[in-house]
C-alpha cells in the first residue's frame, strides 16, 4: 500500500511499549515481519526504558519508525510532541493521538481535527488515531490527512472490533483511503476480522507485548493478518438467513 508516497509492504504494525524486555521486543518485531513500529516519544524518552539504549534498539531493528503522540491530552501538547518527534526521528510521519477521556482513552475528536489542521499545514504527514465517526473522518481528510486510523476498541482493552457497523461504514465511504485499525485488538482473530472487512492493516501493541509469549503471538498475528487479507481479496460469501444444503439432492437413496 502507498502511504504518503512510500510503498509499505507490511499490513501489521506494532507498538513498542510494555514488552518484558528489549530483547523480546526485538524478537517479536522480527517474528511479526512488520516494517513499521510506532514509538511514543513521551513514554519512552525518559530514563525508565533506558533512554538512548531504547532508541538504539529501535534503530537496530531496521524498520520504519512512526512516532506517536500517545499520552497527549491537548492540541498544544500533541503539536509540540510531534515537532520534537520530527527533529529526533527525522521523519514527517506522525501518529496523532489527542486523548479526550481518561477511562476510555478515547480520542478528543475536536482536538484531533484541530491538531491535524495545524500539523498538516506545517508539512507533517499525519496518521490520526480516531473513532469510527464518518463526519470526523471527513474533517480529518479535509485537514490534509491521507490515512485514517480508527479504533477497534479502547487502547489496551483487547476487546476487538467494538463497532462493526461503524468500521464497515468507514470502509464503504472511503474506498480509496488507506484505513488501519488501531487499538483494542486482543487476539489474532480480531485482526483477521478487520482485514476481512477490507481494512488495509492493523496496528496493535498490548496483545503482543502482554501475551504469555510475545514472540509466538507476534507470529500468530502475522498469519492472521495475511489470512484475513487473502480472504478479503477472495471475496467472502454473503451471510444468509435461510439454510441452503451444501450437498444438492439429486435423488434419494432407495433402500429395501
Ligand atoms: C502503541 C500505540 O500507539 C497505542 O496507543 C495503540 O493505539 C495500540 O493500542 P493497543 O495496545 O490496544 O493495541
Amino acid at each position: 500500500m502507498n502511504l504518503y508516497g512510500i510503498e509499505v509492504a507490511s499490513r501489521l504494525w506494532l507498538g513498542t511499549a510494555r514488552y518484558p524486555s528489549p530483547a523480546i521486543l526485538g524478537d517479536a518485531v522480527r517474528a511479526s515481519g512488520t516494517d513499521i513500529v510506532t514509538v511514543s516519544l513521551r513514554r519512552e524518552s525518559g530514563t525508565q526504558r533506558g533512554g538512548q539504549d531504547f532508541w538504539s534498539i529501535i534503530r537496530g531493528l531496521g524498520v520504519r519508525v512512526l512516532p506517536n503522540t500517545a499520552g497527549c491530552h491537548s492540541v498544544k501538547e500533541a503539536v509540540t510532541t510531534a515537532q520534537m518527534a520530527r527533529d529526533i526521528f527525522q521523519t514527517s510521519w506522525i501518529k496523532l493521538e489527542v486523548i479526550g477521556e481518561v477511562d476510555t482513552l478515547q480520542p478528543d475528536v475536536f482536538g484531533l481535527v484541530e491538531a491535524a489542521n495545524v500539523l498538516c499545514a506545517d508539512g507533517f504527514e499525519v496518521f490520526p488515531y480516531t473513532t469510527d465517526d464518518l463526519v470526523v473522518a471527513e474533517r480529518l481528510l479535509e485537514a490534509g490527512c491521507r490515512v485514517l486510523m480508527p479504533w477497534g476498541a479502547p487502547i489496551g482493552t483487547g476487546m476487538g472490533l467494538n463497532n462493526l457497523f461503524g468500521l464497515r461504514a468507514l470502509r464503504a465511504h472511503f474506498p480509496e483511503v488507506p484505513l488501519i485499525v488501531d487499538a483494542g485488538i486482543g487476539r489474532p482473530s480480531h485482526a483477521a476480522a478487520a482485514m476481512e472487512l477490507g481494512y488495509d492493516g492493523v496496528l496493535l501493541n498490548t496483545a503482543v507485548a502482554m501475551a504469555g509469549d510475545p514472540v509466538v503471538m507476534a507470529g500468530a498475528f502475522a498469519q492472521a493478518v495475511e489470512a484475513g487479507r487473502a480472504a478479503f481479496l477472495a471475496q467472502p460469501m454473503e451471510c444468509r438467513d435461510i439454510a441452503t444444503p451444501s450437498t444438492p439432492l439429486l435423488g434419494k437413496a432407495w433402500l429395501e
